[in-house]
C-alpha cells in the first residue's frame, strides 16, 4: 500500500478541491439545486457533482491500489459490505438540509477504513475555508490558507459547564427527553456531524449526542468525524461503550452514540442509557 502520509497528502488536496466545488454551488444563488428526496433525506445536484469529483480524483490517484469505495451518492442498499481490507467511505455533502437552508453548516467527509475502523480522515468545512485531517496515531490538524497546526479537545471542566451540540433536523421525542434529562443543559443545534465535531476539536463545544429514530445516521456521516475527534483526544462510542464499526454490511449506525472531549465520557454514557430506560418505562 502507498504509505499513509502520501495518501493523506493526496486526500487533503482532494478535500480542498471538493470544498471549492461545493462552495461554488452554495454561493450560486441563481442555481437550481434540483432537490430530490431519497428515504426522506434531500439530495441536490451539488451532492452528486462533489461525489463524482472525489471518487474520480481518488480513483485516478490510486489506480494501483486495491481500495473499495462507498459514497453516499453511489451507494446501493443491496451492495452489502466491501470484501477487501481497505475502503474509502465518503459523504460528499454532510448537512444537506443546512446547505439548502443556507446556515453555512455543511461539510465533506472522506475516511479510509481498514477492517471496520478509520485510519485516515479529512473533514472539509467550505464556509470556514478549513479542512481537518487525522491519521490513526498521528493526531488531528486543522489547515487553512495560512498553514496547519495540531488540535486538542478542551481540558476537563464541570459536567454542568459542558456544551452539547445536537442535530438541528433529526429530532424526535426520545431524543428530546434524553436532552432534557442530561446534566449538561448548555445545548446548541449545529448542522452536519463534521461541523459538530469541528466545534468540539476547536474547543467551542464538548459533547455530541446522536440517537437513531425510525432512521439512523450512516457510516459516511460518522467515519471521518470520529477519527478527527479521537485523534484530538476525544472519545466517540455507543452509549454502552462499544466502538463504532464501519463496512459491516449494515450501513446504518443504530442506537445511541456519544462523542465527547473525553473527560466524563463514561458518566455521560451511563446517564444516557439510564435516561433511555426511564423513557421506555414512561
Ligand atoms: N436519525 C437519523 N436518520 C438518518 N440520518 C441521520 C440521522 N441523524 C443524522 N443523520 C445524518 O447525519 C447527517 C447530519 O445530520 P444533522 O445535520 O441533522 O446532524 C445528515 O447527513 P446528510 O446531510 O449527508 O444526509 C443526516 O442525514
Ligand atoms: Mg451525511
Amino acid at each position: 500500500m502507498t504509505n499513509l502520509p502520501e495518501i493523506l497528502k493526496i486526500t487533503r488536496e482532494v478535500g480542498w478541491g471538493a470544498a471549492k466545488l461545493l462552495r461554488s454551488y452554495y454561493q450560486a444563488t441563481a442555481n437550481n439545486l434540483e432537490i430530490e428526496y431519497k428515504q426522506n433525506e434531500p439530495i441536490t445536484i451539488a451532492d452528486k457533482a462533489v461525489s463524482e469529483y472525489i471518487l474520480s480524483h481518488l480513483q485516478a490517484a490510486f489506480v494501483d491500489e486495491d481500495f473499495g469505495y462507498i459514497s453516499e451518492e453511489t451507494y446501493k442498499s443491496q451492495q452489502g459490505k466491501y470484501p477487501g481490507e481497505l475502503v474509502w467511505i465518503i459523504d460528499p455533502l454532510d448537512g444537506t438540509r443546512d446547505f439548502i437552508n443556507k446556515t453555512g453548516e455543511y461539510a465533506i467527509h472522506i475516511a479510509l477504513v481498514q477492517n471496520t475502523r478509520p485510519i485516515l480522515a479529512v473533514v472539509a468545512i467550505p464556509e470556514a475555508e478549513k479542512i481537518y485531517y487525522a491519521t490513526k496515531g498521528g493526531g488531528t490538524f486543522v489547515e487553512t490558507v495560512n498553514g496547519s497546526h495540531p488540535l486538542k479537545v478542551a481540558a476537563a471542566k464541570p459536567l454542568e459547564d459542558l456544551i452539547l451540540v445536537v442535530s438541528r433536523s433529526h429530532r424526535h421525542d426520545k431524543l428530546e427527553f434524553l436532552l432534557k434529562n442530561l446534566p449538561c443543559q448548555k445545548q446548541k443545534a449545529i448542522g452536519s456531524v463534521g461541523c459538530k465535531v469541528a466545534a468540539i476539536v476547536e474547543q467551542q463545544a464538548d459533547v455530541y449526542i446522536s440517537l437513531s429514530g425510525k432512521s439512523a445516521p450512516k457510516d459516511w456521516d460518522l467515519a471521518a468525524p470520529e477519527l478527527i475527534l479521537t485523534e484530538a483526544g476525544g472519545k466517540f462510542t455507543h452509549f454502552d461503550g462499544r466502538p463504532l464499526e464501519y463496512n459491516t454490511g449494515d450501513i446504518n449506525q443504530w442506537g445511541g452514540l456519544l462523542a465527547s472531549s473525553s473527560q466524563d465520557h463514561e458518566i455521560l454514557c451511563q446517564k444516557a442509557e439510564l435516561t433511555l430506560t426511564e423513557f421506555a418505562a414512561k
